[in-house]
């Protein structure tokens, strides 16, 4: 999944075109969204590309509901919500996907993953800031739990924490992974991370990957290279 942090429409464009018939998701996140909004996802899917819409929802239910059921209508693959908000405002946002697809039968069901904790969250930064304590580990798999009880298809977290992801909820709950690094890539503002064959290895479904391409000088080749490097 490549992240089109970008701040328009006409730079994300470009991104997406040098990438042309490479087979990768666009996520699409809120720098993007908040500036090219709903038309730039909807042109995304007309030209056949599988879309993460990230969001990351943290709201009351109520309005996490609403928000699911118009990102639901958007027609994109996968979207995400704030394991933080609780169980109710996962059912919520799930109540606001089934509104939506028992409205228009033409939608598809969209991924609904909750992220976990964020990959640029230290175990420091958990305890001594967020006020949490014991393990990122630990806050990791509880709300994976939460998640999965609330029927969420997936999680957001750093690869390190797959395989206990999936011991807790079974091999079939997705991962979706930023925090990929090749490397001698630069970590940027990233704490909890891993190359992209070390999560493969930990049994990741995706990778997210933005800066390590969009900032590379040739996109094309950063992504060609760490495709070559998994086969
Ligand atoms: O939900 C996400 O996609 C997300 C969750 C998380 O915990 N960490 C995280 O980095 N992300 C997103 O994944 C992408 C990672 O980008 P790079 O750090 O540039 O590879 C960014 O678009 C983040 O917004």
């Amino acid at each position: 999944m490549v992240a089109l942090d970008y701040p328009d429409a006409a730079s994300a464009e470009a991104l997406v075109r040098s990438l042309e018939g490479i087979p990768c998701y666009m996520k699409v996140g809120m720098q993007l969204f908040y500036a090219a909004g709903p038309s730039f996802v909807a042109d995304l899917k007309a030209r056949g590309y599988k879309v993460f819409l990230d969001l990351k929802m943290h709201d009351i239910p109520n309005t996490v509901k609403g928000g699911a059921n118009s990102i639901t209508k958007l027609g994109v693959d996968v979207f995400n919500v704030h394991a933080a908000g609780g169980s109710a405002m996962m059912k919520a946002a799930m109540e606001g996907v089934e509104a939506a697809l028992q409205a228009d039968a033409k939608l598809q069901r969209p991924l609904v993953i909750a992220v976990t904790q964020l990959t640029s969250t230290s175990q420091t930064v958990l305890n001594d800031e967020i006020g949490v304590d014991g393990s990122v580990a630990d806050a990791v798999v509880r709300y994976a739990k939460l998640a999965h009880e609330a029927g969420l298809g997936g999680v957001v977290a750093s690869p390190q924490e797959v395989s206990l992801i999936k011991t807790a909820c079974g091999a079939s709950f997705q991962t979706i992974t930023p925090g990929i690094r090749p490397a001698g890539a630069d970590v940027g503002d990233q704490s909890r991370i891993m190359t992209p064959s070390e999560a493969i290895a930990q049994g990741t479904d995706y990778m997210v990957i933005g800066r390590p391409i969009t900032a590379a000088a040739n996109p094309r080749q950063a992504l060609e290279t760490i495709i070559e490097e998994l086969v």
